[in-house]
């Protein structure tokens, strides 16, 4: 029998008032709790009125977080009622507010598990730890050197990957009690936390190197000696490490990281279903990339993957980029090019005016693109003289402005329908309202990773996925084609988040068969979609004796 306070204080087992008299009396809880007996669905009314009395989003962040941390059952029985409304609350962009103020704020570690970079030696004993006997089938990580877009956030940014594993269990449905967020601190660039005495992270510089690389090496070997049969999700990972660590890991394991992949996978979507309402070819398109970093080149691999499976070739296929990051557009003689950019810089000889290039309004001016995706971190940078001069060159410009959070956005949705008189064909990083424009309602996709990864991780884990590869993401990116009817006017290029949770299961059970075609399964799978059916996990209670 467990004690009173293991099991009242045990997220994964603690159902509160809902605990029925024979449970109280098995378990030892006869007279810790009021009398009345709730059902699940008066705790979840009760709650959401609780939910609706907080004044701002932030307080309604902190109150949803209590309770996550005391009834995890409850809270994703309260998201799955309310996931258009929760989203922003607990993922993009309010986590954004709670990471800046995490270590003022913290009451709980969330069941993470917390590395750091000075005690190498426990890195194992850390995530056994945390872990506490629970079969962990996925384990999200950051070191959040680059948080969104706000850059080194620290061990604060632990609830990035707290967030994104709270998506993936109301989208896809992960049993909460299967997730392990994981926070490597490395130390901080950040100097105000540096500064501060209340940061709760190393005090000291980010540290770089095969110090950090041996680190993440130990990691990934501890993960897998304890884990075995999970899926490893990197998040915000700074531009010098990001790609370097998912090329050295993705050919041995299951793993992916979410801002180069799951980034990709999400603008691809958005990119087909842009061209299913514009009944245009992909082959006839020009892509600017402005913010040519970790997601920007995500991006265009995974475009540049799709060109060549519609028959063109690698040489080709590049032609119809042009990357843009601070120095303008990227050629292959410009200074400090990254890995990830050097493939898809251009040659200076193709343009007259090549040394006129540096800045986007230029080469907007000269390359006349037909889909602009922005992961700048430059808010406000899509200016209406860019956007009409796009759009004066082509009949259904694709815009994407996909910068997070909030404040950081290249552009609104209201603003791009506006100075494109309803042409644009658009999605945002974050959740954007409808737009009423000349009697037509533009309902807006939400360009974010979060409508890819948690049907993603959930099939790969399901089919016991070795690896993932180009193959499989591409199924992936076509796999909500058909869900949003093209046809209506003001149609959005991806499907709204209300269908999260349909298109998530989707989404897996493709992500699945796909695994199981390729035999990349570990172990035997009889069937995708049964194997798909039997991992979900649902918000009810289960009997506890
Ligand atoms: N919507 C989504 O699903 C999604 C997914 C991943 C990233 N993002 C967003 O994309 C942004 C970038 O993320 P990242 O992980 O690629 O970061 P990153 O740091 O790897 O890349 C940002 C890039 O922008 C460049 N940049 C900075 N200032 C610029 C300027 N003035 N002009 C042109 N380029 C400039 C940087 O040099 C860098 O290459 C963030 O705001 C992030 O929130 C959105
Ligand atoms: O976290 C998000 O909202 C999406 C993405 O992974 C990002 O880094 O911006
Ligand atoms: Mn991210």
């Amino acid at each position: 029998m467990k004690s009173t306070a293991s099991i009242l204080n045990n997220p994964f087992l603690n159902k509160g008032t809902a605990f029925t008299q024979a449970e109280r009396q098995a378990l030892g809880l006869v007279g810790t709790l009021p009398s009345h007996v709730q059902t699940l669905d008066e705790q979840a009314t009760q709650a959401y009125a609780q939910f609706q009395s907080k004044p701002n989003n932030l307080e309604k962040r902190l109150f949803l977080m209590t309770l996550f941390n005391e009834n995890r059952t409850l809270f994703f029985r309260l998201m799955d009622d309310h996931v258009v409304e929760f989203m922003p609350i607990v993922y993009d962009p309010t986590v954004a507010d709670s990471i800046e103020e995490y270590s003022h704020l913290f009451t709980d570690p969330q069941n993470a598990a917390f590395i750091s970079v000075d005690d190498p030696d426990n890195i194992e004993a850390s995530l056994k730890n945390a872990a506490d006997g629970r079969d962990i089938r996925l384990v999200v990580v950051t070191d959040a050197e680059g948080i969104l877009g706000m850059g080194d956030w620290g061990v604060n940014g632990v609830d990035i990957a707290v967030g994104k594993l709270m998506v993936y269990t109301a989208a896809a449905g992960i049993d909460p009690a299967q997730v392990l967020p994981v926070s490597i601190d490395a130390g901080t660039n950040n100097e105000k936390l540096l500064a501060d005495p209340l940061y709760l992270g190393n005090h000291h510089k980010r540290v770089y190197g095969d110090q950090y690389y041996d680190v993440i090496d130990r990691f990934v070997t501890a993960e897998q000696k304890l884990f075995p049969e999970s899926l490893l999700h990197w998040e915000d990972f700074g531009r010098s490490n990001a790609q370097v660590i998912l090329d050295k890991y993705k050919d041995k394991i299951a793993t992916f990281n979410d801002d180069i992949q799951g980034t990709g996978m999400v603008v691809l979507a958005g990119i087909l279903g842009a061209l299913n309402i514009s009944k245009e070819d992909i082959k006839d398109q020009k892509f600017v990339t402005f913010g040519a970093g970790t997601a920007g080149m995500g991006i265009a691999n995974q475009i540049l993957d799709e060109l060549k499976r519609a028959g063109l070739s690698e040489d080709e296929a590049r032609k119809h980029f042009y990357a843009v990051d601070k120095q303008g557009l990227l050629f292959n003689d410009t200074p400090d090019l990254t890995a990830a950019q050097k493939p898809f810089t251009r040659d200076r000889a193709e343009f007259d005016n090549a040394d006129d290039l540096t800045s986007l309004a230029a080469v907007v001016k000269t390359v006349h693109p037909t889909v602009l995706i922005g992961t700048s971190t430059q808010p406000g940078t899509f200016t209406e003289a860019i956007v009409k001069d796009m759009a004066a060159h082509t009949e259904r410009p694709i815009i994407f402005p996909l910068s997070n959070p909030t404040k950081l956005a290249e552009a609104t949705a209201a603003d791009l329908i506006k100075w494109t008189d309803g042409k644009a064909l658009i999605a945002t990083g974050i959740p954007a309202s409808d737009v009423a424009y000349k009697g037509t309602t533009y309902h807006i996709g939400q360009g974010n990773n979060a409508l890819m990864y948690p049907g993603l991780g959930f099939g790969l884990i399901a089919a016991k996925a070795k690896v993932l590869n180009g193959e499989t993401l591409s199924a992936a990116c076509h796999a909500l084609g058909g869900i949003v009817d093209t046809t209506q006017p003001g149609a959005a290029v991806l499907p709204p988040v209300s269908q999260l949770t349909e298109f998530s299961q989707k989404l897996a059970e493709i992500v699945a068969q796909s695994v199981l075609d390729q035999k990349l399964n570990k172990e035997p799978v009889a069937d995708a979609k049964q194997a798909v059916a039997d991992m979900k996990w649902v918000p009810e209670y289960q009997n506890i004796d």
